[in-house]
């Protein structure tokens, strides 16, 4: 007789997985490769920025008094006594009536006000002397962005547990971090099991497979901020499993592995847990697809048994490995959700929660959702295209067009707290 498992809900499966979530210790990467990683400190600005008075346009400082009385009619004349270029500096003060040509990003000299560019102004040489002619009057402080004006000393600019995007390495290099404090990326382990799967470079046999889960996992594992190591493939075998699992569990902090999962004769994982003497924290979830994903704790470290099929696999790594994954670098590991307005009909009811692989676009001023490819757990095309996947609680009732549901994000790096996570999926009755 076949066992039969008693699904749990998805949050208390989240709960229980997320008991062994672990943080991710401080080290430090170059500027360079920072990118895609978590800042482990607070970036706090140690100077304004700019650190200085300096000019928007090329043109020339002035003290904006000089220009009080000038028109088209009166024009002011004035002498240049000097002439820089950014990242240059006039240590003199400017006199009355005098004016210093100056580029773009060059610091405003003492005694200077406003800048005129250079459109504006008349320029000429007399008994060799550099004199141009003013034609309007000028403001106080006209063209001149100030020091400060982008930060202020002591501000925390960027929170500890941001994903690091090409706008923080920019602050980061601004305040000169050539070294950056990140959270180290787990390594988590991937084996793919089935003695149908191909690798990628195969031709098609009768009854076999490439195996798309183990690349498909790449990339998830990445996306959450990890490092990926492929640990192969291997047929429903189950010494052979057991043996490289052991391996594996010495050598990574995470460890995932799909197929064989379920009840079937060759789905050896649940008998490999038992081996392993694993602390099962369950097997069967109340979702689809995913609902075979079984999580293990075995001496601390987590072992994920996802599902074979390929949307149950991805469904599965999102909801319950990303979030330990994220959890390494933030108190904020779970994906954002929003609000959509259902771009499909889902009539049917099910007992399940589902989460449906979709694609956003605007309609009207709406954000619709629609479903992608077809709902089933061993669709692989459907993948490519979604970028939520619209949440259908479980119940007697369906679903259907423009009806306000909650969509996960899948591409979204910053992230929600447990509180947040629950507090919208109440209001969607998960
Ligand atoms: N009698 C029952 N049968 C099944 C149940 C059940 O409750 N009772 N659950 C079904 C559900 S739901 C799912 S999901 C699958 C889960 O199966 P497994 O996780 O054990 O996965 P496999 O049987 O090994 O494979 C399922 C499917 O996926 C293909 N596959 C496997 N690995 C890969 C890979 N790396 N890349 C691409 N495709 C892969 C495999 O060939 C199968 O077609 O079980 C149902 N059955
Ligand atoms: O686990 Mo299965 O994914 O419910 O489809």
């Amino acid at each position: 007789m076949v066992e039969i498992r008693t699904p749990i809900e998805v949050n208390d499966a989240i709960k229980h997985v997320m008991e062994f979530a672990k943080k991710g210790e401080k080290i430090y990467v170059s500027l360079e490769e920072s990118h895609g990683y978590f800042l482990a400190e607070d970036l706090i600005s140690d100077h304004p920025v700019p650190p200085f008075n300096r000019t928007r346009y090329d043109g020339f400082a002035v003290r904006a008094v000089d220009t009080e009385k000038a028109s088209q009619e009166h024009p002011v004349e004035l002498e240049v006594v000097a002439e820089i270029g950014a990242g240059s500096v006039f240590g003199k003060e400017v006199g009355d009536q005098e004016a210093v040509r100056i580029m773009t990003g060059a610091e405003i000299p003492p005694g200077c006000d406003a800048v005129v560019m250079l459109e504006e102004v008349t320029e000429w040489k007399r008994e060799g002397k550099t004199v141009i002619e003013i034609t309007r009057k000028l403001d106080h402080l006209e063209n001149i962005t100030l020091k400060g004006e982008d930060t202020k000393k002591g501000e925390v600019l960027v929170k500890k547990g941001t994903y690091i995007n090409p706008g923080i390495m920019a602050v980061l290099a601004t305040f000169g971090y050539k070294k950056v404090p990140v959270t180290k990326k787990p390594r988590v382990g991937i084996i793919s099991t089935g003695s149908e799967l191909l690798p990628v470079d195969a031709p098609l046999e009768p009854g076999k497979i490439r195996d798309s889960n183990a690349y498909m996992l790449i990339g998830q594992i990445e996306r959450a901020g990890a490092t990926p190591v492929s640990l192969g493939q291997f047929a429903d075998d189950f010494e052979l499993c057991y043996q490289q699992i052991v391996d594996a569990l010495e050598n990574v902090d995470i460890l995932l592995t799909t197929g064989g999962v379920s009840v079937g004769d060759y789905d050896y994982i649940p008998a490999i847990l038992e081996k392993l003497n694993a602390n099962v924290l369950f097997n069967k979830i109340r979702m689809r697809p995913g609902s075979v994903t079984t999580v293990a704790e075995v001496d601390g470290k987590l072992l994920f048994g996802l599902s074979g099929n390929p949307s149950s696999c991805y469904v599965g790594f999102e909801i319950f490995a990303r979030p330990v994954i994220r959890y390494y670098h933030t108190d904020k590991p779970f994906l954002q959700k929003i609000q959509v307005a259902l771009g499909g009909e889902f009539a049917n009811s099910n007992p399940f929660h589902r989460f449906v692989r979709g694609k956003l676009h605007f309609e009207e001023g709406n954000v619709v959702a629609n479903p992608v490819g077809l709902d089933k757990p061993n669709i692989v095309t459907s993948l490519a295209e979604a970028n939520v996947l619209i949440l259908l609680p479980g119940g007697e009732i369906g679903y259907h067009q423009r009806e306000k549901v909650t969509a996960i994000l899948l591409d979204e790096q910053s992230g929600s707290t447990w509180e947040d996570w629950l507090n919208d999926l109440e209001e969607c009755n998960l």
